[in-house]
């Protein structure tokens, strides 16, 4: 009689255990799929919103960047082609079908080597002083255009642009700048660009992207898919 009590209890005891763990893992199942919801609508947020109704959006990247992004990072991109030990600048102009018409780094002029001429700014002889060779990314970026002209173009710019920078904005027809870091604010130089802008109408802003890293990995690529060699044609039936 007392075996069959034990064996009444212990069965009983181990069916409440198993009820009491998979509750318990239903319930961390459930918290787990409401909290990745939740990062999804984060994450996603303006994308989800950008979603046309009816697509098939299940099948579709979720993890791709906007376009500020995309044309501030080739902006970044092209800084890295930059020289100056200090400071890396770069530039994008794209057009109003957004379509990029102008990149440009700062660096030394066409035909000074930048082996020679100075990169610092500190010399105790005012002529071995950058500033007066350097040409800024934006103004590069402007006389690289491959388009007729920049008549309502936005300008993509890591640093505010400075009072020179914003005379060629200006007389070049770009109508927008965007930029990321206005670390120069308080400087006369900023101060009289953001006059000039606004009395010219450019407007100007700050990105503060989504996305605070973009890392472009060649890994990415399959590299041994790369060297397989091109498979040569199907020899044709020649009767
Ligand atoms: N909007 C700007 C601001 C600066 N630059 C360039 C000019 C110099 O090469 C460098 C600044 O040097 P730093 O004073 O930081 O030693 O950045 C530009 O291209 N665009």
């Amino acid at each position: 009689m007392q075996d069959y009590y034990w064996l009444y209890m212990t069965t009983n005891c181990t069916c409440f255990c198993l009820c009491l763990a998979s509750c318990r893992e239903l319930l961390i199942f459930n918290y787990c799929t409401i909290f990745s919801f939740i990062e999804n609508r984060i994450m996603n947020h303006t994308d989800i919103e950008d979603k046309p109704k009816q697509s098939n959006s299940s099948c579709k990247n979720q993890n791709f960047i906007d376009w500020d992004e995309y044309f501030m990072a080739i902006a970044f991109l092209a800084a890295k082609r930059s020289k100056d030990p200090c400071t890396q600048v770069g530039a994008c102009i794209i057009n109003e079908d957004k379509k990029i018409v102008g990149v440009g780094y700062n660096g030394m002029p066409i035909g000074c080597n930048d082996d020679e001429f100075p990169w610092s700014k500190n010399q105790e002889s005012e002529l071995d002083n950058k500033y007066l060779y350097v040409c800024h990314a934006e103004l590069n970026a402007i006389l690289n255009k491959n388009s007729s002209d920049l008549k309502n173009c936005k300008l993509y710019v890591g640093l505010f642009p400075c009072n020179e920078c914003a005379k060629c904005i200006i007389q070049s027809g770009i109508k927008e700048v965007v930029y990321l870091s206005d670390k120069h604010a308080h400087k006369n130089g900023t101060i009289a660009s953001k006059r000039m802008l606004s009395a010219a109408n450019v407007k100007y802003s700050q990105l503060n992207p989504k996305n605070k890293k973009i890392v472009i990995d060649f890994n990415e690529i399959d590299w041994d898919s790369m060297y397989q060699p091109a498979l040569s044609p199907a020899p044709k039936n020649v009767s």
